[in-house]
């Protein structure tokens, strides 16, 4: 039997298999089995914990249920963070990802803050399919259009709203996830602006669909509405799971990401129950 754990942030939620001593090798269609709410434990994502080798202190691989693997996951990496200081006693953790290195830093109070990097503003590192001006994309869909776009180690697209309630977010999402615009599908954010300082956000994520909440998705929304001149370089994203802290900072132009982490339970699942 193999031993997982289920934690989530703001239940954007996800098994965390450790194969730091022994590979696991799945398919994306077995991580799409064990994603599975009904057949197998269920999640937003699949984490897989894997040795990082020097200068980190753990490789964190993100599949999303369709098998697809992404460069970010915000709320995993404070999950992951999170793990690896109880483990260590460290409360400075360093997650490596495909994307790059990700310093995080527990709190006494165990929210975590997580420096996501900078964001990549240009529309090759999106990636977009053609030259384009990321801050007003050539795209509607109903009653969005124009989003601004960023990449925080995985493609984002921010649509801006007068009224969140409004927008037919399920119906929306899958459309634009898939637009030809990205060529490695994309993050579709529908931010409404509150304040300066506060954002409403519903993100349908890529490979994933609807989520309670999307830690990259809010670095994203932020950053693009401080491009817009929306929203100061400081706010906080209330998703429909609760609220992140996320500040573009002047200083290096990283973003940080602060919110809560939980472990719901942890159990023992047998893999060859799953499709190979
Ligand atoms: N679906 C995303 C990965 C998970 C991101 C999200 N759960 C987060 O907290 O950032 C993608 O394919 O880029």
């Amino acid at each position: 039997m193999l031993p997982f754990r289920k934690m989530h942030g703001l239940g954007n939620d996800f098994v965390v298999l450790d194969e730091r001593s022994a590979p696991l090798r799945l398919t994306p269609a077995r991580a799409a089995a064990l994603a599975d709410r009904r057949r197998g434990v269920g999640c937003d994502q699949i984490i897989s914990l894997e040795p990082a080798g020097d200068g980190a202190d753990v490789f964190m691989r993100i599949r999303n249920p369709d098998g697809s693997e992404a460069g970010a996951c915000g709320n995993a990496t404070r999950c992951v963070a999170a793990l690896i200081a109880a483990e260590t006693g460290r409360r400075q953790v360093t997650v490596r990802t495909i994307a790059g290195d990700l310093s995080a830093e527990v709190h006494p109070d165990g929210s975590v803050t997580v420096d996501m990097g900078a964001p990549r503003l240009d529309w090759r590192a999106v990636p977009l399919a053609e030259a384009t001006d990321t801050l007003h994309l050539p795209l509607a869909e109903g009653p969005v259009e124009s989003p601004a776009a960023c990449s925080m180690g995985n493609p984002h697209a921010t649509f801006f709203v007068p009224d969140l309630d409004a927008i037919p977010v399920a119906a929306l999402g899958p459309l634009l996830e898939r637009h030809p615009l990205f060529p490695e599908r994309a993050n579709i954010g529908f931010a409404q602006v509150l304040a300066p300082d506060r954002l409403r956000l519903v993100v349908w994520e890529r490979g994933a669909g609807m989520t309670l909440a999307c830690g990259s998705g809010a670095c994203a929304a932020l950053v693009n509405a401080h491009r817009r001149g929306l929203a100061g370089r400081r706010a906080t994203v209330a998703l429909p799971g609760g609220e992140l802290g996320i500040e573009w900072r002047a200083s290096d132009g990283h973003v940080l990401m602060t919110g809560p982490v939980a472990t719901a339970f942890v159990g023992q699942l047998d893999l060859a129950a799953y499709p190979a």
